[in-house]
């Protein structure tokens, strides 16, 4: 397998605290991998390093080989890597198709007009939203708007998904759609980076881990050794959801 994305020395202070100390691992083509850890321990620090919305003090991240350490966000969303964030950010007052119509005016060929609206059908009916387009983001539930964020991130046709803790939230119902959605979406082939703090959902989608404790990546490798590695049953101990 090639790898996709490669981090290597990754460190980012904020004052005397360093969020991510040295972090290096690399995700492959059309693999899900997880981004594991307790609270704090530097996960979300290093979404938005490799998303651009915080530039690392050291280390590379690279791309098919090349370096996007640093660059602006909407350089690195087009350059292939789209995200949902922890706390869903969709735009409440523009209707559902609207919010995918403005990842699909974001990304590399951008789309406008007719093209544009029939591709945000297809991506809302990817998503489980298909025939919801004219509503407000705002009148839609919590799960639906993740899913109409998934939707806008998929607007941007990425190489590479970060999903920031997307299954978080949801009912038992919900979280098995989630499941599947997330499912669905690797087995068209695209590369997920996923934060996330529900085992059940780690063990059934990621066929390799990573995971970081107080800003270092602690072990990594294929999920189920990792889960057993003592030095993750300790940084774990008591910080299990389900
Ligand atoms: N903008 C910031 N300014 C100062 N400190 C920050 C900032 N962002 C994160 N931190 C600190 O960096 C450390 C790592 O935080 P981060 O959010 O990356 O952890 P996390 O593993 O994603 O945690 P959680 O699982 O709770 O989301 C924490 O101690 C946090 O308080």
């Amino acid at each position: 397998m090639t790898a996709l994305l490669e981090v290597s020395g990754l460190t980012k202070r904020f004052g005397g605290l360093v969020a991510v100390r040295e972090a290096a691992f690399s995700v492959n083509e059309g693999e899900v991998m997880g981004l594991l850890g307790p609270n704090g321990s530097g996960k979300t620090t290093t979404m938005n390093l490799i998303s651009g919305s915080l530039k690392p003090d050291t280390g590379s991240v690279r791309l098919e080989g090349r370096d996007i350490a640093g660059r602006r966000p909407h350089a690195i969303a087009r350059g292939g890597i789209a995200r949902t964030f922890q706390l869903v950010r969709v735009i409440d007052d523009m209707s559902v198709r609207e919010n995918v119509i403005s990842g699909l005016a974001f990304r590399e060929n951008p789309l406008w007009g007719v093209s544009a609206n029939v591709e945000a059908e297809k991506l809302l009916a990817r998503v489980g939203l298909g025939g919801r387009g004219g509503v407000f983001a705002a009148e839609l539930t919590y799960v639906d708007q993740k899913r109409l964020e998934l939707a806008r991130a998929l607007a941007l046709s990425p190489r590479l998904l970060l999903l920031d803790e997307w299954l978080a939230g949801l009912n038992a119902t919900e979280l098995d759609g989630g499941i599947d959605l997330i499912h669905s979406l690797a087995n068209e082939g695209v590369t997920i980076l996923m934060v996330e703090h529900v085992m059940s959902a780690i063990r059934r989608l990621c066929s390799r881990c990573v995971v970081m404790n107080a800003g270092a990546v602690i072990a990594a490798g294929e999920t189920a050794a990792v889960m057993a590695e003592p030095a993750v049953i300790s940084a774990y101990l008591g910080d299990e959801d389900d």
